[in-house]
């Protein structure tokens, strides 16, 4: 690829403005409440043009980047799920967050979040209240009445240092608490509802599942499903057919889910109903490396592992993940595979890296089935964000499915060498025993059984002597001879290993990443602070071109289908834009669009079949013929070339700079 150097836009003349870019995303449907015209729901949001074809680019990414690439098996299972699969998973006694009550207006807020933001604001308060101390008094009290008036209740207070790093390892550990100490936190350090200033009730678990009947009577409960997982695993046997009977393999969902969560405030981080896609590797628990781990030992994650977590710091450790696998940080190299694969999928849809880490889950936070669990966080207005979860499951849910339905949910796999065992057998002749011993003597048969190799090896001492005393239950003895027990040493020849298979799972959702990126994409231009711009990667922009002829006079429309028609051809998504307003007007609206390229057709098109091509960050245009100006496009979107080769191969345009 080509390194001539481009001239950097700076991207930073603006601070971020978060206020600026929801108006941005609200003027240009990206999404909007849902049921707005009837006063809207918490947490349910729907998606306009862009933000659907966003949405869609990203899962189209998705599923090049892991199912074609890594060989997945899709399947598309239902959301509506009858109970006994979820009592079976634990998400009906489990699925649920801890809520409080505002002890005067009955407000409910999510317990772990009142707690983190009332730290959180302490905490800045303390360091405002410390930068304050350095001025002269007068600026000092200027400062303090603005902030009393802006925020009554949180002018800021100076902490004792104790108190601050307090809260600084209560926030480290925050999803480590359980309900009980999370009521513990509220007491001992006054937590109070932010909003009035009230006290808040004790921590209740509330369920986070949408409960529903399915059929006319009421009589078969189920829910809307939470996650995708569970039509992965009740599918299981059959995958494993379509699969030749072989693992490792991955099954691989794409779908919605529902969550009725507490308080959702956080736009499309914490909604009631959005797009996962859920990654189920299945692996053998003996030896879980990975084929293609050799591919991906180099690079280079920043990971925040549970010790650092537990010391009260959040500064991950840079390390390549052979090294992170190698020292037992990341359990094992399946899980390590995937956490670059997560790493390097997120830096091509357009997150900024250096706001990218990976965060292991605490003791209490991670399932207690789970081998070992990471976050991908992204940073964001609202802080680090969960954005996709990778978690050892073991086999956990395979087990699980299995005892509730007396399905076997497992690999018989043919050994290539037969295991070749030898050890003691007993033989009863359960006629004599049962004329012996009548009701007692299934007990004794139990017993005998359930003897170790140890106990069978004394027993057939014993017998040899004559007879042998066997203790059954609290200890009643029974005596028996060679006559009714012989206890032989066979051999044994075992061809086929069974095992349930661990499950590694990845678990995306599409919402937060999509809202991230739209976060770490947006910038104002240097002139003019209102002139936002989205620099959404090619890969996913919405649209790849826009087509703006300069005058609306018909002789255009033959040239307009031409470039339209070849474009189409060339697999690139373009839009023609013949709106009655200025150009200028016509970019900036699809700079806010996101759409990375433009191409001007003026009279000099229809004279001598040339056209300009704009880049959206540069502003910067160039000029050719227009099929070679479409070659260069394609090219551009494909990600085949840089804007750098772009201007090699065209002649930059000399004429009128439409901005
Ligand atoms: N309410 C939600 N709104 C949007 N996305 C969500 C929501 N809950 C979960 N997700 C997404 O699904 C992914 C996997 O879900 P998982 O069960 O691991 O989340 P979680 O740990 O319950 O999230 P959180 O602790 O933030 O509630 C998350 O990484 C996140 O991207």
């Amino acid at each position: 690829m080509a390194t001539t150097a481009v001239a950097e836009v700076d991207k930073t003349a603006h601070p971020f403005d978060k206020a600026n870019l929801e108006a941005l995303l609200s003027r240009r449907f990206f999404y909007a409440p849902a049921f707005e015209i009837y006063g809207g729901v918490a947490g349910l949001y729907d998606y306009g043009p862009p933000g659907s074809s966003l949405q869609a680019n990203i899962i189209s990414e998705w599923r090049k980047h892991f199912i074609i690439r890594d060989h997945m098996l899709e399947v598309d299972t239902t959301v509506m799920t009858p109970a006994p699969v979820f009592e079976a998973s634990g998400h009906v006694a489990r699925f649920a967050d801890w809520m409080v009550k505002d002890t005067k207006t009955g407000e409910v807020l999510r317990a772990d979040h009142l707690v983190k933001n009332v730290l959180e604001a302490r905490l800045a308060g303390n360091l405002e209240a410390r930068a304050l101390d350095g001025q002269p008094e007068v600026a000092k009290a200027a400062a303090l009445t603005k902030k009393k008036k802006d925020e009554q209740k949180n002018a800021p207070v100076k902490l004792s240092d104790e108190v601050a790093s307090q809260y600084e390892v209560i926030l480290a550990k925050l999803d480590d608490y359980s309900g009980t100490e999370l009521g513990e936190l509220c007491r001992t350090h006054e937590i109070e509802n932010p909003a009035t200033g009230n006290g808040v009730s004790e921590p209740q678990q509330f369920n986070l599942m949408f409960a529903s009947s399915i059929g006319p009577t009421g009589q078969h409960p189920g829910y809307l499903r939470p996650e995708t997982a569970q039509g992965h695993f009740l599918n299981f046997n059959r995958l494993l057919e379509f699969n030749n009977g072989r693992i490792p393999f991955a099954s691989a969902q794409i779908g919605r889910s529902f969550r009725n969560e507490i308080s959702p405030r956080a736009g499309l981080l914490r909604v009631r109903e959005f797009t996962m896609a859920e990654i189920e590797h299945y692996v053998d628990p003996e030896d879980k490396r990975h084929e293609h781990f050799h591919e991906v030992r180099n690079v280079v994650l920043s990971l925040l592992d549970r010790d650092t977590q537990y010391a009260g710091s959040t500064v991950p450790k840079k390390l390549r993940i052979g090294d992170a696998v190698n020292k037992g940080i990341v359990a094992n190299e399946t899980l390590g595979y995937f956490l670059v694969r997560i790493y390097e999928f997120l830096i091509k849809v357009g997150i900024n890296p250096m706001r990218l880490r990976f965060r292991q889950h605490m003791a209490n936070e991670m399932a207690h089935y789970a081998a070992d669990c990471w976050d991908a966080e992204i940073h964001n207005s609202y802080g680090w964000t969960e954005c996709v979860g990778c978690a050892d499951r073991a086999a956990y849910d395979l087990s699980v499915h299995s005892t509730r339905t007396g399905q076997a949910l497992l690999v018989r796999q043919a050994l290539k060498e037969p295991i070749v065992t030898e050890k003691e057998t007993p033989e009863f002749n359960k006629k004599a025993i049962g004329k012996t011993f009548g009701k007692d003597a299934a007990a004794i048969l139990k017993t005998v059984e359930g003897l170790d190799e140890v106990g069978l090896l004394k027993l057939k001492g014993e017998l040899a002597q004559g007879t042998a005393v066997i203790t059954v239950g609290e200890g009643q003895e029974f005596p028996l001879t060679s006559e009714m027990l012989k206890i032989e040493r066979k051999t044994f020849k075992q061809s086929i290993r069974e095992f349930v298979p661990n499950v590694i799972e990845p678990s995306f959702g599409i919402g937060r990443i999509l809202y991230s990126l739209l976060e770490h994409s947006y910038w104002a231009r240097k002139e003019d602070v209102d002139r936002g711009v989205l620099s959404l990667p090619s890969l996913v922009a919405p649209t790849k071109v826009l087509i703006v002829p300069l005058s609306a006079k018909e002789e255009f429309d033959p040239l307009i289908r031409e470039v339209s028609s070849k474009f189409r051809k060339a697999g690139i998504f373009a839009r023609v834009d013949d709106s009655n307003t200025s150009i200028g007007k016509r970019y900036a609206r699809n700079d806010e669009l996101g759409t990375p390229f433009g191409v001007t057709l003026d009279f000099a098109s229809l004279q001598n079949k040339t056209m300009t091509l704009r880049e959206r960050d540069t502003m910067m245009q160039l000029i050719g013929p227009i099929d070679d100006v479409i070659k260069v496009v394609t090219e551009l979107v494909e990600g085949d070339i840089d804007w750098a080769e772009a201007r090699r191969r065209l002649p930059v345009y000399e004429g009128v700079q439409a901005v």
